[in-house]
């Protein structure tokens, strides 16, 4: 242990003071001092000792024995003096210094102790203060933050504020909501700290957190950063969607097929495209048909053909008085493709020598054909078998498909079975129909011969009769549509309307298809009925008989047929005309 300058002060300066203080005493009172001095030494020397031995309390031992010390020196100091009071004077330093030690020696460890217990308590109330503070966090209310302001104008746009806030800590902007006729609209401007990329990837989540009953659809705004969200309320499609007449008067103008969710109407562009609608029995299908079929029909610049081989021809035969002629069998089926053929030829002749490159009925004098065709898998089943498996009509068809359209000839074909049989070998309708529509598709597997494999595409999920997908140049996103309900009776009317103005195509120059009839002279008859009247060479086509047998067998019709000699066909004689001869001949 090191003596520092205050140890060696404090151990000189007691034993000093007592020396010149016995000094003093001696010099005043003589040996009187001495004796006091040696007595009270004696006393407190005792003192000390009993104290040490009882244990009392340290500082009466330690004290009573440095006065005993003290008081000792000052009694040798006085009573002997000279070199003893020196001795006794360098004793009392030695033993002040020693206890000086001890002292020291035992304060150092109080002071050690006291400093841990410092420490010790310090970090204690350091703890109680980090607990206090938890405490007061957890039981105090947090302070009110100052947030954004997400109250908007309308209900729709007060929840579009908050929900984009909670989900990505983002203030709109802009938020602009418009009621529609079927939902509303909301246009979003986007803050930086959000691109429409990630709200579009999260919108699930936001449309949940609207907790609204509907669908919605997603496309960009005109700017960058805006997102325009399209709200669709319940379903609108499932409402019944009343046939509108239209007023298209070329075969260009597009026919209307219906309205989409938001209720707008739904045009399709038909001409110089093909069309394919397929859809489940009992989903809309024929009703999809007739109404295209009926707007094509009342077009002046439009003649339609049709193609049924379904038993009956059930869905085709109404259509009568707006057909220029009526495939029922697999032979008519068979001439009535030759005969798109042909006149496919003498047409691409023409445009030849005009030097165009597309039909336009005006300028090229011959109306633009549509060919309903209903039951596609019928022509396969019936038209590629016997006596056509060498000329198959579905190759035919196939070729017609391919080369037609330029023509201004057209396919509408529909089909509930569609396969890869039923469109020529390819795996899809893609390739030759361009407008595909379908009705509800119960079969999963016809779909792809529809729309292919592209998600989202699924005639399975429609759930209502009426309602159709539909895939053209223009519609390439899938989305239900309705289509306009044509009730049977306005279906009749419509019919009878546009069939009592439908021109027929001239006589010598239009479609003959093949009559049945078990002798010559019932085929004549058949044709003529089928035809009112007919030159030689359409009675040669109708009953597949040469010449010679023609005219023997119409010569021995009569007088039940008559030959006009001005226009060199043949006709029926009128009933009327015939009785109204017989009372004139009386
Ligand atoms: N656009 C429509 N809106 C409302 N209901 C419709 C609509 N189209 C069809 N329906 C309902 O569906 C029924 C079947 O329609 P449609 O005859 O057109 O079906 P389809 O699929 O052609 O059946 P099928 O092949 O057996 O003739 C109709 O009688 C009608 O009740």
């Amino acid at each position: 242990m090191k003596i520092s300058r205050a140890d060696a002060i404090s151990a000189l300066t007691l034993p000093s003071l007592v020396s010149g203080a016995a000094l003093i005493a001696d010099w005043q009172y003589g040996n009187t001092a001495a004796a006091v001095e040696l007595v009270t030494a004696l006393a407190a020397g005792k003192l000390s000792v009993v104290s040490f031995a009882k244990k009392w309390s340290p500082t009466l031992s330690w004290g009573a024995g440095t006065v005993a010390a003290a008081f000792g020196q000052a009694a040798i100091t006085g009573a002997v003096g000279g070199g003893p009071a020196v001795y006794a004077w360098l004793v009392s330093v030695g033993l002040a210094g020693a206890a000086r030690v001890v002292y020291r020696h035992h304060t150092r460890h109080d002071h050690m102790k006291i400093e841990q217990e410092s420490v010790r308590l310090q970090t204690g109330l350091v703890r109680l203060q980090m607990a206090h503070h938890q405490l007061v966090q957890r039981t105090t209310p947090e302070p009110a933050v100052a947030g954004p302001n997400l109250t908007g104008r309308t209900v729709e746009e007060t929840k579009l504020r908050t929900v984009v806030w909670e989900l990505f800590q983002a203030e709109l902007p802009g938020c602009t909501v418009e009621r529609t006729r079927t939902g509303w609209t909301a246009v979003l401007d986007l803050p930086v700290n959000l691109d429409r990329t990630r709200l579009r990837a999260a919108w699930d989540k936001v449309a949940s957190g609207m907790g609204v009953a509907g669908e919605f659809m997603l496309e960009d705004g005109a700017l960058t950063n805006q997102l325009i969200a399209r709200f669709i309320d319940g379903d609108p499609l499932a409402a019944v969607i009343p046939y509108t007449r239209t007023s298209g008067a070329r075969f260009t103008d597009p026919v209307l097929l219906g309205v989409d969710r938001f209720l707008n109407p739904v045009w399709l562009d038909l001409a110089y495209n093909h069309t394919l609608v397929a859809g489940s029995s009992k989903f809309g299908k024929s009703t999809l048909v007739r109404s295209i079929a009926v707007q094509l029909a009342d077009r002046p610049d439009v003649v339609l053909y049709g193609m049924d081989l379904k038993p009956g021809a059930p869905e085709l035969t109404p259509m009568l008085p707006i057909l220029q002629d009526l495939a029922t069998t697999p032979e008519q089926a068979h001439t009535l493709l030759d005969w798109l053929k042909e006149e496919l030829t003498e047409r691409g002749e023409i445009l030849a020598q005009a030097g165009d490159q597309e039909w336009d009925p005006q300028k090229h004098g011959r109306p633009a054909v549509w060919v309903l065709e209903d039951e596609l898998a019928e022509l396969v089943r019936q038209g590629d078998d016997g006596p056509w498996k060498k000329q198959p009509a579905s190759k035919k068809q196939e070729s017609l498909l391919a080369l037609m359209r330029f023509a201004g000839m057209h396919f509408l074909s529909a089909t509930q079975q569609p396969s890869r049989k039923v469109f020529g070998g390819t795996t899809d309708a893609r390739g030759n129909y361009a407008n595909r529509l379908s009705t509800r598709m119960n079969d999963a597997d016809h779909r792809r011969f529809i729309f292919g494999n592209t998600p989202g595409w699924e005639p399975g999920k429609l759930d209502a009769p009426g309602k159709f997908l539909l895939q053209s140049p223009v519609h390439q996103v899938p989305a239900p549509y309705k289509g306009m309900w044509l009730t049977g009776d306005e279906f009749r009317a419509e019919v009878a309307r546009i069939g009592a103005t439908t021109v027929r195509a001239p006589v010598g120059k239009r479609l003959i298809l093949p009559v049945g009839g078990d002798t010559n002279q019932d085929r004549v008859r058949a044709a003529l009925v089928k035809y009112g009247n007919a030159t030689r060479r359409e009675l040669e086509q109708a009953t597949g008989l040469g010449e010679k047998q023609v005219l023997d067998a119409a010569r021995a019709l009569r007088p039940e047929v008559e030959r006009c000699e001005d226009t060199q066909t043949w006709r029926l004689v009128p009933v009327g005309a015939w009785e109204a001869q017989a009372i004139a001949s009386r």
